[in-house]
């Protein structure tokens, strides 16, 4: 057992012998070796400036008589230049900083983990050193040592000159990787500290300057010099900092760790701070999920496609193939009786036209059959043909051709297409087909604004019903209003039927389709109050456009209780507005020139449609803001060029067949054809479902003539909701009558009166048009203080 219990003793003796030594000991035994390393130190540096002088003295170790020049006499050149010369040269130095290092940890008694390491890397060190020294400088063996000359030259006998020199970059790769931990973004850290330590030394006065110079100076003084006395001098001063740099082996302990400290903190302070400033919003979506402006009307179903009709075109385009022969032959021939050769012939086939492209024979100019263009439609005979030239975008000439027997396109087919369908637009409208049969989809927000013009039976109105159908099929009452006037009192009428779902109106009206001139003036200066409040709105909300507004408020972002709400897209129909320019004139012309100027980022949108294109109806303040314009057949060229800025629109078949601008191109279109029956089945369909209460209401607009109102109000005379109604309005401090509206869910009228009522006790300002009222009653406690003077 005992025999046992030594041996694990005696093993780890055998190791480090140092663990033998006592304290005592240590101390003694450290201390010695760090005097021995520091005496080997100086004896090595004085080396390089004594070697030639004590050459001869290294036989005359035992010669009493002689001395030597080295700090530490014989021994210290005798050791130095086996140790220097014979060994290692230059990177020796490193020997005396292990030595003093062990003697260090053995007088401090501290533990040896990390010492064989030390040494272990120091060895690599000198080694490479001394190798790469013996590279770069083998005509001064004193820097590389024997061991750096002889090995650089052992080693280029097989692997030349390249080879030692790879070799020895990587070696260098592998004490930097492995010593140094060395990484690109750490050499820059390290780089940035270890300039800064050098700036504050420069500035103490130690300037350590390069090593180079020293080096070559010994370099000269190897090869038999005279003076090197001079140099010696200061190159032992600057000897020893580049010295004491190359021994820092605990160095790399330093340069890890503040790198990996600062890391870390960082990445945990953006996080906290990123998930604190949401939380509130983040939680009610979490809890409530995102605001559904629909939920109102939750079971509302949108329209089936049922309720549409086929109108006969149930197997697409027929093509007649000698209808397009012909109408070949007839291009053909008719270009050649004007001497105008053709390459190319090519035919598209629309709903209506048929589009036949050609390419004209080299050297024909463009210009000679755009000025026949006449004579063309002439000798083809047919009416509504149309020449394009050139194409844009393409080097063809288009003569647009109507088919004998024009197929209908009908709403039904534009509805089901999965372009309108798949449609990812705030107000997606399926106008029709082009002419090469694809459904044309646009967005009315884009837009922002439409001017139709037609002369009279060639499918505005249809147009019309299109659009709003479109938008029916596509939209939820709570995302889409129409405020919808028409003069001629018959076109709109069968969408009073959905008036509590889709209509807005003005709050004492009883009619939702306004057929009134005068009320039209009102209810378009109630749009422009609307479009201020909803100003003021995205203004708080710190949003640029509704679509902003609205992903912000549904992301419950937004309070209700400060007034915001979700703001429905408000889309204005103006039916013939010739006859209201006629009769209203300014009157009309200055709102909707300022809407048609300003609303397109609060989502109110005006379609305007005219039989009379003329200048006085379509003036220039109002063309210029409504870009987006559509033709109908015109009478003439004068009206074309007033509604597209181009000819055209006179040449069209008529029956929906019509010319769409949003600026530059102008395409064809054959417009989608819903019936009046259609139309009167999808908004009984609508009409049928559960409603919201009434119409969308807008904004009180207050005309000249009526902004007297009687505040004389007897207090008995009070709502009984007035007190409750008080409290609202000044808790909110805003005072504004559809604030009661939704919080006491009262009727228009009802709220209104009480705001008269409310304006007379003096706790609201007087009407101040689109603005809310201002509450002159700081708070509950001053309303209470009121109330209670006022009673007997
Ligand atoms: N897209 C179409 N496809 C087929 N036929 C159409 C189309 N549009 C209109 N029509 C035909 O033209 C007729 C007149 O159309 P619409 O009532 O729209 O004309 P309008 O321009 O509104 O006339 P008005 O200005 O007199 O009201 C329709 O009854 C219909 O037969």
């Amino acid at each position: 057992m005992a025999k046992k219990v030594r041996k694990p003793k005696s093993t780890p003796n055998k190791k480090g012998f140092s663990l033998k030594l006592s304290q005592q000991n240590k101390i003694i035994f450290g201390g010695l070796l760090m005097l021995l390393s520091i005496a080997l130190f100086f004896s090595f540096v004085s080396f390089y400036f004594t070697w030639q002088d004590d050459q001869s003295l290294l036989s005359e170790f035992a010669n009493r008589n002689e001395q030597a020049r080295n700090l530490l006499n014989k021994f210290g050149a005798n050791v130095s230049h086996f140790v220097l010369y014979k060994g290692f040269g230059i990177s020796s130095i490193i020997f005396t900083f292990l030595l003093f290092t062990t003697g260090l940890y053995m007088f401090l008694s501290m533990q040896k983990q990390g010492l064989l390491r030390k040494w272990i890397w120091g060895l690599v060190f000198i080694i490479w050193f001394s190798i790469a020294l013996g590279f770069f400088a083998s005509a001064k063996p004193l820097l590389g040592g024997m061991v750096g000359y002889e090995m650089n030259d052992f080693l280029q006998d097989y692997a030349g000159k390249v080879g030692v020199f790879l070799l020895l970059l990587f070696g260098l790769i592998v004490i930097l990787v492995r010593l140094f931990q060395f990484s690109p973004d750490k050499a820059v850290a390290y780089i940035n500290t270890k300039g800064k330590s050098l700036a504050s030394e420069f500035k103490n006065g130690k300037a350590p300057i390069a090593d180079n110079d020293r080096e070559n100076d010994i370099l000269y003084t190897e090869e038999k010099v005279e003076t090197p006395i001079v140099i010696d001098t200061y190159t032992h001063k600057k000897d020893i900092p580049p010295l004491e740099k190359e021994g820092e082996d605990e160095e790399f302990e330093v340069k890890v760790g503040p790198v990996e400290e600062t890391i870390s903190m960082e990445v945990e302070k953006i996080k906290v701070e990123q998930e604190e400033s949401d939380n509130i919003s983040d939680k009610l979506v979490e809890d409530f999920g995102e605001f559904d402006p629909t939920l109102e009307l939750g079971n509302y179903k949108f329209p089936p496609l049922d309720l549409l009709d086929q109108h006969g075109a149930t197997g697409g385009i027929t093509i007649n193939q000698e209808e397009l022969e012909e109408n070949k032959n007839k291009i053909v021939e008719t270009l050649k009786n004007y001497k105008i050769g053709i390459a190319q012939i090519k035919a598209t086939i629309g709903p209506t036209v048929t589009l036949y492209e050609i390419v004209p024979d080299a050297g024909v100019r463009i210009s000679k059959i755009k000025n026949l263009e006449d004579d063309i439609a002439l000798s083809l005979a047919a009416l509504g043909i149309r020449i394009i030239a050139p194409i844009p975008g393409k080097g063809t000439i288009g003569i647009e051709v109507p088919n004998k027997n024009a197929t209908i396109v009908s709403m039904r087919s534009v509805i089901a297409s999965s372009k309108f369908q798949k449609a990812e637009m705030q107000l997606p409208i399926a106008f029709g087909k082009t002419i090469s049969n694809e459904t044309f989809v646009v967005d009315l927000a884009k837009m922002p604004h439409l001017l139709m013009a037609g002369a009279t039976g060639q499918g505005k109105s249809v147009g019309l019903n299109a659009v709003l159908t479109s938008l029916l099929y596509k939209k939820h009452p709570a995302e889409v209003k129409f405020v919808l006037i028409d003069p001629k009192k018959v076109e709109l009428t069968l969408f009073n039927k959905i008036e509590r779902h889709y209509l807005a109106k003005l709050p004492d009206s009883e009619e939702a389709i306004i057929t009134d001139n005068n009320k039209v003036i009102n209810t378009l200066n109630s749009l422009c109050i609307e479009m201020d409040n909803r100003y003021e709105l995205l203004k708080v909300a710190m949003v640029r456009n509704i679509k902003e507004y609205n992903a912000k408020f549904k992301a419950r972002k937004l309070n209700p209780n400060d007034g915001h709400m979700f703001l429905p897209y408000i889309v204005l129909v103006i039916d013939e507005f010739a006859d209201l320019i006629m009769t209203a004139g300014k009157e009309v012309e200055t709102p909707i020139a300022r809407l048609a100027q300003l609303a397109r980022a609060i989502g109110i949108h005006l379609i305007i449609a005219t039989q009379r294109p003329s200048v006085n109806v379509i003036t220039g303040i109002i063309k210029a803001n409504f870009p987006a314009r559509i033709a109908f057949r015109v009478t003439s060229k004068i009206d074309s060029r007033t509604i597209l800025d181009a000819q055209g629109a006179d040449q069209l078949i008529g029956r929906g067949d019509m010319l769409f601008t949003q600026g530059n191109d102008v395409t064809r279109i054959q417009c989608a054809f819903v019936d009046t029956p259609e139309v009167a089945k999808i908004t009984e369909f609508i009409g049928s479902q559960r409603a919201y209460p009434d119409a969308h209401l807008l904004p009180e607009y207050v005309g000249n003539d009526d902004s007297g109102t009687s505040i004389d109000y007897n207090i008995s005379d009070r709502d009984a909701m007035f007190r409750d109604a008080a409290e609202v309005i000044v808790i909110a401090q805003q005072g504004s009558a559809s604030l009661i509206q939704r919080k006491l869910k009262l009727g228009y009228n009802r709220a209104g009166r009480i705001i008269d009522q409310l304006e007379a006790a003096g706790i609201v300002g007087p009407f101040e048009g689109s603005k809310a009222r201002q509450v002159l009653v700081a708070d509950i406690y001053a309303l209470d203080q009121l109330l209670s003077n006022e009673s007997p």
